[in-house]
């Protein structure tokens, strides 16, 4: 029997917790009933606080039958997982959900309350006032850009997909949970919506610094959103648990590989900032066209492609900082995909483009 007075002083220091907690899984293992295999195997891995963690593989590898294991929607068969140090295990599993921030792909929306009520839903469980639940209902209409004059008093068929993910988004932080499980929480959107949605939760978790763990099938997105990719095979075995610019740069092995598909070095340039490859001296004759420090050699290449120009020039604010050829773009890779690159710029040359 779980000694309720310790559970609500350790849940008490979860939800007063700013930021993230620490979430350490050992040697958790699922065997579903009536299964002669288990869905997830001696799965150990320790996340730090405010980290966003990718959990990607293949459909049924176990990624979500793992992650549930966290707030105990599914118990685990074996193991032990621990948040900021405390035995999650040894908790009430209800009152423990409500400190955990779960967003999924079918948002799970209560239909017959409004907006307002829907985001309100853990603050009411957990004995809030009124006027408090009322004001951060208000804040974090606002933080997912939602206008509450317009949105708070709607039901969520009167929403897009989109706007109905924000407020998925918003229902999960609505206690300020430490921790945030998101399964596929972008699935069912457009690729643009789910681009946007995606811009805007990696803006918003610079704010919050939540311990996120976020499942995907979608490698891009993952290298997209991820401060690390946990590469998941059958089992939720892990192939590799790295940055994703390591990840790029070093595959563990073939099936990481496969992951990765065409084009690594191109996505590895998308995480690189231009203003962190060796800039020449600005060049007065290059084009119009400039690329910002921050913006991405992958867009400073783009320009180059595009334009056929040797050199873009790279600003910070309206300034000129200094310039990008594909030598540098080069450098920051190693050898193998730039010389490619340069030799689109060869072909460019060749055919008189300037
Ligand atoms: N309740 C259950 N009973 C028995 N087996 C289950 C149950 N839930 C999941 N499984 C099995 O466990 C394995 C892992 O499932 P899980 O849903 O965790 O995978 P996943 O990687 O999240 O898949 P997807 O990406 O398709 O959602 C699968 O083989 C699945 O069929």
């Amino acid at each position: 029997m779980p000694d309720i007075s310790t559970n609500t002083g350790i849940l008490s220091a979860l939800a007063s917790r700013q930021g993230g907690a620490s979430i350490e899984l050992d040697r958790i293992t699922k065997l579903y009933p009536g299964q002669t295999a288990p869905a997830v195997e001696d799965f150990s891995m320790r996340i730090e606080p405010g980290e966003l963690v990718m959990f990607v593989g293949p459909s049924g590898c176990g990624k979500t039958t793992t992650m549930k294991m966290i707030n105990r929607i599914i118990e685990p068969t074996s193991g032990s997982i621990r948040i900021d140090g405390n035995d999650v295990l040894s908790l009430d599993a209800n009152e423990l959900r409500r400190h955990i921030g779960y967003v999924i792909q079918q948002i799970g929306l209560f239909p017959h309350f409004t907006i307002a009520e829907n985001i309100g839903t853990v603050p009411r469980l957990l004995g809030w006032s009124k006027q408090r639940i009322k004001e951060r209902v208000e804040e974090l209409l606002e933080t997912v850009q939602l206008d509450p004059g317009v949105f708070a008093n709607r039901y969520p068929r009167q929403l897009s997909g989109g706007q109905q993910q924000r407020v998925g988004v918003a229902r999960a932080l609505a206690a300020d949970p430490p921790v945030m499980l998101m399964d596929e929480p972008f699935g069912a959107t457009d690729p643009i919506t789910r681009e946007r949605l995606q811009a805007e939760f990696l803006r918003l978790q610079a704010e919050i610094g939540k311990t996120i763990i976020f499942v995907t099938h979608d490698f891009e997105e993952a290298i997209r959103m991820g401060d690390r990719i946990a590469v998941l095979s059958e089992r939720s075995r892990i192939e590799q648990f790295d940055t994703p610019a390591n990840i790029l740069k070093n595959p563990a092995n073939d099936y990481v590989s496969s992951f990765i598909g065409e084009g690594a070095a191109l996505k590895r340039l998308a995480l690189i900032p231009s203003g962190d490859a060796p800039l020449g001296p600005v060049d007065a004759s290059a084009p119009a066209s400039t690329v910002a420090s921050t913006d991405s050699l992958r867009e400073a290449l783009d320009h180059l492609v595009f334009t056929g120009a040797p050199r873009i020039n790279v600003t910070e604010g309206d300034r000129a900082v200094g310039s990008l050829d594909y030598a540098a773009i080069s450098s920051v890779l190693g050898a193998e995909a730039p010389r490619s690159a340069a030799r689109t710029a060869g072909t460019a040359a060749a055919e008189g483009r300037p």
